[in-house]
């Protein structure tokens, strides 16, 4: 379980990461730098963050609650449960400006292209980047002023942070440990945590000793031992063998489905998003461009880095009936009849290439275009089209073989309009 402590203000305990006598335990030093860098561990490391103090914050939703008339005493202010925020970062260039709710039990993937400020989100969940402005409520509870090792927030950090010179055991007992549980208590969590990840054998093993599977599961039984409010993982997966992640990704997604709070999770990978949660955010430039269930994000990409990430060519144009004129120029006939704004989406498996115009085209979608460009794309050919309509066609090694496709090849391109999908825009 990820929580190592970090001093605050109203913290006595010593600041150059010396041992505290008062407590029996090594403390990490204080930091002076600003919010926006992690805080530190006395091994370097950054500090995972922990739940909240007792006395910390106090709910400002009802202001002691309204008087319920009928039984003539206060009820307890509303609060509802998961996680409402607007989270507001101006950062010079770059502003981030995005909303998240969530109910308890909910996986969020916050998905983007590089640069989104899908991290920028989460640090501001954590409370490691101050918002400009915006609000962050927990279960009803305000957590903007917050400081992070005060907040009920577990983060399991891209390449995990365990502390190297601590045991997998007492990496995950750190959690619990800061946070009031004596020596023997959190060991014992922290070898039920370690249990439950199936890592019972490991427990003495040293960070370096543990393949990136294992330490991965290690930063999430720490992140999970002080029972967050909130999960966060930063690209949970990313520093795993393709191999590791296959396993990893399975087992992480059954440990969210136990996990009965809320969790946020950052990735570049839309197989992770799709798998890991139940509903995708998908930030550019700092704002949401398109948010709802895997499913329905991969039938109705809305932007182009979204088609690319599902692997599907996307048009945007005008429907009249079964046919969508594209605002580039030519149209695509479809099976759905739709009025107005519409996309047109189909996959590049539905495309079948031609050297010669084909006889007869019917139904099909027929266009003249010229190979931009090939390559290798699992154990396909993905060839990228210009000309009438600039698309990507997927076929064999061997059909590229045969119509001796090669950059600058003049080819005609058809899809059939059954294997097209219109929407709305
Ligand atoms: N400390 C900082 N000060 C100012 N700008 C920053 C800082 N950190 C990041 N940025 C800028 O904020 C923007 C968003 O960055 P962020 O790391 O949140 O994006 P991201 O979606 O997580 O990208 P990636 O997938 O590459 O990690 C970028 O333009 C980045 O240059």
């Amino acid at each position: 379980m990820t929580n190592p402590h970090h001093p605050t203000d109203a913290d006595p305990s010593p600041t150059d990461g010396t041992p505290n006598p008062a407590e029996g335990r090594r403390m990490p030093p204080r930091r002076t730098d600003g919010p926006d860098t992690p805080p530190a561990a006395a091994d370097g490391a950054p500090t995972p963050l922990g739940p909240p103090a007792p006395d910390h914050e106090t709910d400002t939703g009802g202001a002691g609650g309204n008087p319920n008339p009928a039984e003539g005493r206060p009820t307890a202010p509303h609060r509802p449960a998961g996680l409402d925020a607007h989270l507001v970062v101006d950062r010079g260039a770059f502003s981030l400006d995005i909303e998240l709710t969530a109910a308890p039990g909910d996986v969020l993937a916050l998905l983007g292209p590089n640069g989104a400020g899908k991290t920028t989100a989460l640090r501001a969940l954590a409370g490691l980047v101050p918002l400009t402005a915006g609000h962050l409520r927990l279960d009803g509870t305000p957590l903007e002023r917050t400081p992070p090792e005060s907040r009920p927030v577990g983060v399991v950090f891209q390449d995990y942070l365990l502390f190297p010179h601590l045991s997998a055991l007492d990496n995950v007992a750190f959690g619990p440990r800061c946070h009031g549980a004596s020596k023997s208590e959190a060991r014992a969590q922290a070898t039920e945590w370690l249990t439950r990840m199936g890592l019972a054998d490991h427990t003495g093993a040293k960070p370096r000793r543990l393949s990136g599977g294992q330490a991965q599961r290690v930063a999430l039984a720490r992140a999970l031992a002080t029972s967050p409010r909130l999960l966060l993982l930063d690209e949970p997966l990313a520093a795993l063998d393709a191999r590791t992640r296959l396993e990893i990704r399975a087992q992480l997604r059954r440990h969210l489905n136990e996990f009965e709070a809320v969790a946020v999770l950052v990735t570049h990978d839309p197989l992770d998003a799709m798998v890991l949660a139940d509903r995708l955010v998908v930030v550019e430039h700092g704002r949401i461009v398109q948010h709802g269930t895997p499913t329905d994000i991969a039938r109705r990409p809305r932007t182009d880095y979204i088609a690319q990430l599902v692997g599907l060519n996307l048009y945007r144009g005008h429907a009249e009936g079964h046919t969508v004129r594209l605002d580039s120029g030519p149209s695509i006939t479809t099976t759905e009849a739709l009025s107005g704004p519409a996309f047109v989406a189909f996959p590049p498996s539905a495309v079948n290439l031609f050297r010669e115009r084909p006889a007869g085209a019917g139904a099909r979608n027929l266009w003249r275009c010229e190979v931009g460009g090939l390559e290798t794309h699992g154990d396909q050919i993905r060839a990228d089209l210009t000309g009438e309509l600039p698309l990507a066609a997927d076929l064999t090694t061997v059909a590229a073989a045969e119509l001796d496709l090669r950059p600058g090849a003049p080819v005609w391109a058809t899809v059939k309009a059954t294997q097209t999908h219109a929407y709305p825009a």
